[in-house]
Protein backbone atom coordinates (compact mmCIF):
# COMPACT_ATOMS: atom_id res chain seq x y z
CA UNK A 1 0.00 0.00 0.00
CA UNK A 2 1.22 3.67 -0.68
CA UNK A 3 0.43 5.89 1.52
CA UNK A 4 1.67 9.38 0.12
CA UNK A 5 5.06 8.82 -0.64
CA UNK A 6 5.60 6.37 1.88
CA UNK A 7 5.43 2.11 1.90
CA UNK A 8 3.11 0.45 3.89
CA UNK A 9 4.15 -2.86 3.58
CA UNK A 10 1.34 -4.99 4.31
CA UNK A 11 1.25 -8.96 3.55
CA UNK A 12 0.63 -7.93 0.10
CA UNK A 13 3.75 -6.91 -1.88
CA UNK A 14 4.20 -3.41 -3.69
CA UNK A 15 6.03 -3.00 -6.63
CA UNK A 16 7.61 0.13 -7.42
CA UNK A 17 8.70 0.97 -11.42
CA UNK A 18 11.91 2.73 -11.58
CA UNK A 19 11.66 5.09 -14.68
CA UNK A 20 13.52 7.65 -16.29
CA UNK A 21 12.40 8.09 -19.92
CA UNK A 22 15.92 9.56 -20.77
CA UNK A 23 18.83 6.73 -20.67
CA UNK A 24 21.85 7.04 -18.68
CA UNK A 25 20.38 9.73 -15.47
CA UNK A 26 21.39 6.55 -12.97
CA UNK A 27 17.98 4.77 -13.17
CA UNK A 28 19.89 1.47 -12.77
CA UNK A 29 22.28 2.69 -10.09
CA UNK A 30 19.20 3.71 -7.85
CA UNK A 31 17.03 0.52 -8.48
CA UNK A 32 19.61 -1.71 -7.26
CA UNK A 33 20.91 0.53 -4.34
CA UNK A 34 17.56 1.43 -3.31
CA UNK A 35 16.89 -2.63 -3.17
CA UNK A 36 19.77 -2.98 -1.40
CA UNK A 37 19.31 -0.29 1.10
CA UNK A 38 15.74 -1.65 2.03
CA UNK A 39 17.25 -4.78 2.58
CA UNK A 40 19.64 -3.54 4.90
CA UNK A 41 16.39 -2.24 6.83
CA UNK A 42 14.96 -5.63 7.01
CA UNK A 43 12.88 -5.98 4.08
CA UNK A 44 12.40 -9.01 1.84
CA UNK A 45 13.22 -7.25 -1.59
CA UNK A 46 13.56 -8.44 -4.80
CA UNK A 47 14.85 -6.08 -7.69
CA UNK A 48 13.87 -7.32 -11.80
CA UNK A 49 16.06 -5.85 -14.48
CA UNK A 50 13.59 -5.06 -17.14
CA UNK A 51 16.21 -3.31 -19.54
CA UNK A 52 16.54 -6.85 -21.73
CA UNK A 53 18.45 -5.19 -24.03
CA UNK A 54 21.65 -3.61 -21.93
CA UNK A 55 21.29 -5.68 -18.30
CA UNK A 56 23.64 -3.52 -16.23
CA UNK A 57 21.66 -4.37 -13.35
CA UNK A 58 23.32 -7.73 -12.69
CA UNK A 59 26.96 -5.74 -13.16
CA UNK A 60 26.45 -3.82 -10.19
CA UNK A 61 24.87 -6.67 -8.27
CA UNK A 62 27.77 -8.84 -8.75
CA UNK A 63 25.87 -11.55 -10.95
CA UNK A 64 27.34 -11.12 -14.08
CA UNK A 65 26.74 -13.97 -16.73
CA UNK A 66 23.86 -15.87 -14.84
CA UNK A 67 22.98 -19.08 -17.09
CA UNK A 68 19.09 -18.58 -16.80
CA UNK A 69 18.02 -14.92 -16.78
CA UNK A 70 14.79 -12.77 -17.70
CA UNK A 71 15.59 -13.45 -21.60
CA UNK A 72 14.82 -16.70 -21.46
CA UNK A 73 11.71 -16.50 -19.73
CA UNK A 74 10.47 -14.19 -21.77
CA UNK A 75 11.24 -16.04 -25.08
CA UNK A 76 9.40 -18.86 -23.21
CA UNK A 77 12.42 -21.01 -22.82
CA UNK A 78 12.78 -21.13 -18.18
CA UNK A 79 10.50 -20.98 -15.56
CA UNK A 80 10.90 -17.65 -14.00
CA UNK A 81 11.97 -19.73 -10.73
CA UNK A 82 15.29 -20.61 -12.35
CA UNK A 83 15.98 -17.19 -13.19
CA UNK A 84 15.89 -15.67 -9.49
CA UNK A 85 19.43 -15.26 -8.14
CA UNK A 86 20.32 -14.21 -4.29
CA UNK A 87 21.99 -11.70 -4.62
CA UNK A 88 24.16 -9.06 -1.48
CA UNK A 89 21.72 -8.70 1.60
CA UNK A 90 19.65 -11.27 0.55
CA UNK A 91 18.16 -9.03 -2.13
CA UNK A 92 16.21 -11.12 -5.06
CA UNK A 93 17.60 -10.41 -8.16
CA UNK A 94 16.21 -11.29 -11.51
CA UNK A 95 18.71 -10.51 -14.32
CA UNK A 96 18.00 -9.62 -17.55
CA UNK A 97 21.14 -11.36 -19.31
CA UNK A 98 23.25 -10.31 -22.24
CA UNK A 99 22.00 -11.65 -25.72
CA UNK A 100 21.49 -10.45 -28.65
CA UNK A 101 19.91 -13.79 -29.68
CA UNK A 102 17.70 -14.39 -26.56
CA UNK A 103 16.42 -10.37 -26.92
CA UNK A 104 15.05 -11.23 -30.34
CA UNK A 105 12.91 -14.17 -29.23
CA UNK A 106 12.27 -12.53 -25.97
CA UNK A 107 8.33 -11.28 -25.68
CA UNK A 108 7.95 -8.30 -23.31
CA UNK A 109 3.86 -9.32 -23.41
CA UNK A 110 5.04 -12.30 -21.13
CA UNK A 111 6.42 -9.58 -18.54
CA UNK A 112 3.22 -8.70 -16.31
CA UNK A 113 3.21 -12.57 -15.67
CA UNK A 114 6.58 -12.67 -14.55
CA UNK A 115 6.03 -9.93 -12.09
CA UNK A 116 2.89 -11.76 -10.54
CA UNK A 117 5.07 -14.57 -10.17
CA UNK A 118 7.99 -12.51 -7.98
CA UNK A 119 5.24 -10.68 -6.34
CA UNK A 120 4.48 -12.90 -4.04
CA UNK A 121 8.09 -13.97 -3.15
CA UNK A 122 8.91 -10.60 -1.17
CA UNK A 123 7.59 -7.41 0.30
CA UNK A 124 8.83 -5.07 -2.17
CA UNK A 125 9.54 -5.50 -5.81
CA UNK A 126 11.53 -3.11 -7.74
CA UNK A 127 11.57 -3.16 -11.28
CA UNK A 128 14.43 -1.31 -12.86
CA UNK A 129 12.75 0.01 -16.54
CA UNK A 130 14.52 0.68 -20.07
CA UNK A 131 15.00 4.08 -21.00
CA UNK A 132 12.51 5.20 -23.40
CA UNK A 133 8.59 4.09 -23.03
CA UNK A 134 9.00 0.79 -24.62
CA UNK A 135 6.32 -1.86 -24.27
CA UNK A 136 8.55 -3.26 -21.38
CA UNK A 137 8.09 0.31 -19.37
CA UNK A 138 4.63 0.54 -20.28
CA UNK A 139 3.76 -2.93 -18.76
CA UNK A 140 6.29 -2.68 -15.71
CA UNK A 141 4.37 0.67 -15.06
CA UNK A 142 0.86 -0.63 -15.42
CA UNK A 143 1.86 -3.87 -13.20
CA UNK A 144 3.56 -1.17 -10.78
CA UNK A 145 1.75 0.32 -7.58
CA UNK A 146 4.07 2.95 -7.70
CA UNK A 147 6.81 5.40 -9.86
CA UNK A 148 9.73 6.85 -9.05
CA UNK A 149 10.97 8.73 -11.50
CA UNK A 150 15.04 9.53 -11.82
CA UNK A 151 16.33 12.82 -13.21
CA UNK A 152 18.91 14.59 -13.62
CA UNK A 153 18.75 18.38 -12.80
CA UNK A 154 19.23 19.05 -16.84
CA UNK A 155 16.31 20.52 -18.74
CA UNK A 156 16.81 17.19 -21.34
CA UNK A 157 16.17 15.00 -18.43
CA UNK A 158 13.17 16.81 -17.18
CA UNK A 159 11.85 16.86 -20.52
CA UNK A 160 11.66 12.95 -20.33
CA UNK A 161 10.06 12.78 -17.43
CA UNK A 162 7.57 14.49 -17.96
CA UNK A 163 6.74 12.14 -20.31
CA UNK A 164 7.13 9.25 -17.89
CA UNK A 165 4.77 10.95 -15.13
CA UNK A 166 2.09 11.80 -17.69
CA UNK A 167 1.83 8.41 -19.02
CA UNK A 168 2.00 6.82 -15.67
CA UNK A 169 -0.72 9.25 -14.87
CA UNK A 170 -3.15 7.88 -17.73
CA UNK A 171 -2.01 4.57 -16.97
CA UNK A 172 -3.73 5.45 -13.69
CA UNK A 173 -0.59 3.89 -11.43
CA UNK A 174 0.69 6.22 -8.30
CA UNK A 175 3.73 8.40 -8.70
CA UNK A 176 5.92 8.15 -5.36
CA UNK A 177 7.78 10.99 -6.44
CA UNK A 178 11.40 12.12 -8.18
CA UNK A 179 14.87 11.18 -7.33
CA UNK A 180 17.30 13.98 -8.45
CA UNK A 181 20.15 12.09 -9.16
CA UNK A 182 23.88 13.11 -9.72
CA UNK A 183 23.56 16.89 -8.46
CA UNK A 184 26.94 18.58 -7.96
CA UNK A 185 27.91 22.49 -7.26
CA UNK A 186 29.11 23.04 -10.53
CA UNK A 187 25.89 20.89 -13.06
CA UNK A 188 22.80 21.71 -11.34
CA UNK A 189 20.81 23.31 -14.10
CA UNK A 190 17.62 23.65 -12.16
CA UNK A 191 17.32 23.49 -8.44
CA UNK A 192 15.17 20.91 -6.69
CA UNK A 193 12.10 23.64 -6.08
CA UNK A 194 12.14 24.07 -9.94
CA UNK A 195 12.05 20.51 -10.63
CA UNK A 196 9.21 19.74 -8.28
CA UNK A 197 7.56 22.95 -9.89
CA UNK A 198 8.12 21.40 -13.49
CA UNK A 199 7.30 17.89 -12.76
CA UNK A 200 4.38 18.59 -10.22
CA UNK A 201 5.63 15.51 -8.44
CA UNK A 202 7.71 15.60 -4.83
CA UNK A 203 11.19 15.04 -5.09
CA UNK A 204 11.78 12.23 -2.68
CA UNK A 205 15.51 12.61 -2.65
CA UNK A 206 18.40 14.18 -4.04
CA UNK A 207 21.88 11.62 -5.06
CA UNK A 208 24.96 13.74 -5.53
CA UNK A 209 27.29 13.44 -8.08
CA UNK A 210 30.09 10.56 -6.35
CA UNK A 211 33.24 8.88 -7.87
CA UNK A 212 32.08 6.14 -5.58
CA UNK A 213 29.41 5.60 -7.57
CA UNK A 214 31.35 4.24 -10.30
CA UNK A 215 34.23 2.87 -8.53
CA UNK A 216 31.56 0.59 -6.78
CA UNK A 217 30.15 -0.69 -9.77
CA UNK A 218 33.37 -1.40 -11.28
CA UNK A 219 33.83 -3.71 -8.82
CA UNK A 220 30.46 -5.24 -8.90
CA UNK A 221 29.43 -4.22 -5.27
CA UNK A 222 26.32 -1.95 -4.82
CA UNK A 223 27.78 1.37 -3.54
CA UNK A 224 25.51 0.85 -0.28
CA UNK A 225 27.64 -2.18 0.78
CA UNK A 226 30.74 -1.14 -0.64
CA UNK A 227 31.17 2.78 0.49
CA UNK A 228 28.26 2.88 2.65
CA UNK A 229 29.34 6.22 3.96
CA UNK A 230 30.05 8.08 0.85
CA UNK A 231 27.73 10.61 0.08
CA UNK A 232 25.54 9.28 -2.92
CA UNK A 233 25.04 5.47 -0.20
CA UNK A 234 23.63 7.71 2.48
CA UNK A 235 21.56 9.78 0.54
CA UNK A 236 20.05 6.27 -1.02
CA UNK A 237 20.16 4.66 2.36
CA UNK A 238 17.99 8.13 3.65
CA UNK A 239 15.67 7.63 0.65
CA UNK A 240 14.90 4.46 1.16
CA UNK A 241 14.22 4.93 4.87
CA UNK A 242 12.15 7.72 3.82
CA UNK A 243 9.88 5.34 1.93
CA UNK A 244 9.29 2.87 4.35
CA UNK A 245 8.70 5.54 7.53
CA UNK A 246 11.74 4.72 9.39
CA UNK A 247 14.36 6.75 11.56
CA UNK A 248 17.78 7.27 9.57
CA UNK A 249 20.05 9.69 10.74
CA UNK A 250 22.17 10.14 7.66
CA UNK A 251 26.23 10.10 8.10
CA UNK A 252 27.46 13.59 6.35
CA UNK A 253 30.96 14.13 6.58
CA UNK A 254 32.03 17.70 7.59
CA UNK A 255 34.38 19.47 5.36
CA UNK A 256 37.54 20.24 6.84
CA UNK A 257 37.56 24.07 7.77
CA UNK A 258 39.48 25.88 5.01
CA UNK A 259 42.66 28.10 5.81
CA UNK A 260 41.54 31.07 4.86
CA UNK A 261 38.29 30.76 6.58
CA UNK A 262 39.68 29.77 10.30
CA UNK A 263 41.62 33.06 9.78
CA UNK A 264 39.01 35.05 8.75
CA UNK A 265 37.20 33.58 11.75
CA UNK A 266 39.89 34.23 13.63
CA UNK A 267 40.56 38.15 12.57
CA UNK A 268 36.88 38.96 13.68
CA UNK A 269 37.01 36.93 17.27
CA UNK A 270 40.02 39.51 17.83
CA UNK A 271 37.57 42.15 17.63
N1 LIG B 1 25.32 9.83 -8.41
C1 LIG B 1 26.20 9.45 -9.34
N2 LIG B 1 27.47 9.93 -9.31
C2 LIG B 1 28.38 9.57 -10.23
N3 LIG B 1 28.13 8.69 -11.23
C3 LIG B 1 26.89 8.18 -11.33
C4 LIG B 1 25.86 8.51 -10.39
N4 LIG B 1 24.74 7.82 -10.74
C5 LIG B 1 25.06 7.09 -11.82
N5 LIG B 1 26.34 7.29 -12.19
C6 LIG B 1 27.06 6.69 -13.33
O1 LIG B 1 26.35 7.05 -14.52
C7 LIG B 1 26.35 5.98 -15.45
C8 LIG B 1 24.91 5.64 -15.83
O2 LIG B 1 24.28 5.10 -14.67
P1 LIG B 1 23.17 3.96 -14.80
O3 LIG B 1 23.65 2.83 -15.64
O4 LIG B 1 22.69 3.67 -13.43
O5 LIG B 1 22.08 4.79 -15.61
P2 LIG B 1 20.76 4.28 -16.35
O6 LIG B 1 19.82 5.43 -16.29
O7 LIG B 1 20.28 3.01 -15.79
O8 LIG B 1 21.30 4.08 -17.81
P3 LIG B 1 20.57 3.31 -19.04
O9 LIG B 1 19.22 3.88 -19.14
O10 LIG B 1 21.43 3.66 -20.21
O11 LIG B 1 20.57 1.87 -18.68
C9 LIG B 1 27.11 4.83 -14.79
O12 LIG B 1 28.44 4.85 -15.24
C10 LIG B 1 27.05 5.16 -13.30
O13 LIG B 1 28.17 4.64 -12.59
Amino acid sequence: MIIGNTLKVTLMAITIAIASGKGGTGKTTIAANLAVALAKFGKKVAVLDADIAMANLELIMGLEGKPITLNDVLAGKADIRDAIYEGPEGVLVIPAGISLEKFRRAKPEKLEEVLKAIHDLVEILIIDCPAGIGKETLIAISSADGLIVVVNPEISSISDALKIIAITKRLGTEILGAIVNRVSNESTELGVKAIETILEVPVIGVVPEDPHVRKAAAFGTPLVIMYPDSPAAQAIMEIAAKLIGVKYEAKVKKKKESFISRFIKGLFRGR
